[in-house]
């Protein structure tokens, strides 16, 4: 199979087709040498194109009970080397793959440049000119305004009903499964909510702690989420992660920007600016706060001093940039849930009067 990425600096690069398709997206890349059946299930990828710099990918199989979610959620994929495991699980998904490729090439170019729009065109009889018509109908990631309704449950869903832990109304933004995990395997209900859930159907599960999931695109795009952090701050304890980072400093008057490549794999260095510590987290974003507002930044990237943690005593926010959950990566940061759900002893009790 003949397989074409066209980049907007307008270059073509030819590959080995290993999924036909065509399609489009957003070039970015990730660092990460294992996890690679999280990170093609992560819905934070969704509308980009992932790119492993690690050259052998599909080593230990493919299992579902590894899967963050339902289906694969990168427009395509891009490795130096595919296993068959893998090339046969994106055929049957439908989604493109192409390796035997420079990727050092992709990589150090996205590295320079910044993230970039691409096409992609893979098939027995596909020309250069294929992947050039899907890049001219590639929009930029900010362009992709509903994005929240590709990713986000529609209906309410419980997990752990009736348990004695804290009530944790989860905001679905493209939540990563291993986060609902997290939460439940520590005892709490979680209540999955929509995106753009109404506030009234968030205040009638009652949390002790409101929880904005990561997910993908732009912050500035997911306005009903934040229209609900705004209509429960300083009322319920509130925590988010990535995306959930984002959306929360923006709604409380905060300010979001995009990065050029981001951060995108599972050696990211992160200090804890009380302690001085520094862990090893895991990372997928390609937006970063760029004014915490009212929040104060409590962890900062060791390699670019990006804000990684917010908090406020005064309005109980606690929210990282990285992913305490792992799911690939280092698991050091687990102790964030704990911290999360002792959130909830701090709450005031409004909603339920
Ligand atoms: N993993 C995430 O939640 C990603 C957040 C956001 N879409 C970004 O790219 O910055």
């Amino acid at each position: 199979m003949d397989a074409y990425v066209a980049m907007e600096d307008g270059r073509v690069v030819s590959a080995r087709g290993r999924a036909p398709g065509r399609t489009r997206g957003e070039l970015v890349f990730t660092t990460a040498y294992t996890g690679y059946e999280e990170s093609l299930t992560d819905p934070s990828y969704e509308e980009q194109v992932l790119t492993f710099s690690y050259p052998l990918i599909g080593n230990y199989g493919v299992r579902t009970e590894r899967f963050e979610s339902e289906r694969v959620h990168p427009t395509a994929a891009v490795a130096r080397e595919f296993t068959d495991d893998v090339a046969d699980w994106l055929t049957e998904e439908g989604i493109p793959a192409l390796d035997h490729l420079d990727t050092r090439d992709l990589v150090t170019t996205v590295r320079d440049e910044g993230a970039m729009k691409c096409g992609v065109a893979v098939g027995e009889d596909v020309t250069p000119e294929d992947a050039r018509e899907e890049l001219a109908k590639c929009e930029g990631m900010s362009d992709h305004v509903d994005i929240g309704d590709q990713v986000s449950v529609r209906q309410r869903v419980v997990y752990n009903a009736g348990g004695d832990g804290p009530t944790v109304a989860l905001v679905d933004c493209g939540v990563k499964g291993s986060i609902v995990s997290s939460l439940v395997d520590r005892g709490a209900t979680v209540y999955r909510l929509p995106h753009d859930a109404d506030p009234e159907a968030v205040a009638e599960v009652d949390p002790d702690v409101l929880f904005v999931s990561n997910g993908p695109g732009d912050p500035e795009n997911f306005e009903a989420t934040q229209d609900i952090v705004r209509e429960f701050a300083g009322e319920v304890p509130m925590a988010g992660i990535c995306l959930g980072q984002q959306i929360v400093a923006s709604a409380l008057g905060g300010t979001t920007e995009k990065m050029t490549f981001g951060h995108r794999g599972v050696n990211q260095p992160v200090m804890d600016l009380e302690s001085g510590q520094v862990v090893m987290t895991t990372q997928n974003h390609g937006y970063t706060v760029a004014d915490p507002g009212p929040l104060d930044v409590t962890q900062v990237n060791v390699n670019d001093d990006t804000p990684e943690g917010l908090e406020s005593d005064e309005l109980d926010v606690l929210t990282r940039q990285y992913h305490p959950e792992a799911n690939p990566g280092p698991e050091d940061t687990l102790g964030f849930f704990d911290d999360v759900l002792g959130l909830a002893n701090t709450r005031t009790p409004m909603l339920a009067d």
